[in-house]
């Protein structure tokens, strides 16, 4: 079984590598990575060398790498590529809407033309938008994105639905809620308290702080 990660050098994508690479042997992982400012091969230097692993620096968005990638014969795409963080959306949605809805459709099509037995796509509670101080959301839930980000991460869920809709792709959405741990780069929220902290320097909280968020240890996330 050969799986593509993409995005395996970013936070939630080297965790799930890494245990890939550890727990199932048998299993060749190829890592696709541009290494953006989230990205960091230290976070893979226990797997560097492991026989079943493979690094691939390189764009989701480049048509012809990923056909080169999927000539070698790929059984399952999961998807962590992605611009990830809200802030950095809103003074510049392009780069959310290149990586996030171009880059999967590139992979889309690329996985149609070759056939797969699962394409995997890591997506986002925020594609829910808003929650109050009680209800949750859940896979009916209505998608009501508000920011630059969490549009792209919605537009590139529905072009994945489609995809198996229209072309029998077989496809799985996940959309997690904020994750934490291990190898999180520190523009979000928990690392950068963290080491504000112990700098003594400012936490800033935005707005009036009253904000609802659910988290998961990464860990549980990959291992889920
Ligand atoms: C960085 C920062 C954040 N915040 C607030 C803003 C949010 O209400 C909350 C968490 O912010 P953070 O930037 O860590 O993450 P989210 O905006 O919730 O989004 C994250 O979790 C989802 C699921 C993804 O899908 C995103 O990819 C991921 O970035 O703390 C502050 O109050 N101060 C700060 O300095």
């Amino acid at each position: 079984m050969k799986i593509l990660v993409t995005g395996g050098a970013g936070f939630i994508g080297s965790n799930f590598v890494n245990y890939m690479v550890n727990h199932y042997p048998e299993y060749n992982i190829l890592n696709l990575d541009v290494l953006t400012y989230a990205g960091n091969l230290e976070n893979l230097r226990s797997v560097e060398k492991a026989r079943n692993y493979q690094f691939i620096i390189g764009d989701i968005t480049n048509r012809i790498l990923l056909e080169t990638l999927f000539e070698q014969g790929i059984d399952v795409v999961i998807n962590f590529a992605a611009e990830s963080h809200v802030d950095r959306s809103i003074p510049d949605p392009g780069i959310f809407v290149k990586t996030n809805i171009q880059g999967t459709h590139a992979l889309l099509e690329t996985a149609k033309a070759f056939g797969i037995k699962k394409f995997l796509q890591v997506s986002t509670d925020e594609v829910y938008g808003t929650i109050g101080s009680e209800g949750l959301f859940c896979k009916t839930t209505s998608l009501a994105p508000n920011s630059p980000y969490s549009a792209s991460k919605a537009s590139a869920d529905l072009m994945v639905r489609a995809y198996h809709e229209t072309f029998d792709l077989p496809i799985n959405i996940t959309r997690c809620s904020n994750n934490y741990g291990p190898y999180q780069f520190p523009e979000k929220l928990i690392p950068l308290m963290i080491i504000n902290a112990l700098n003594d320097k400012p936490l800033p909280v935005y707005g009036d702080g009253l904000n609802v968020r659910d988290w998961l240890h990464v860990e549980d996330h990959v291992d889920g």
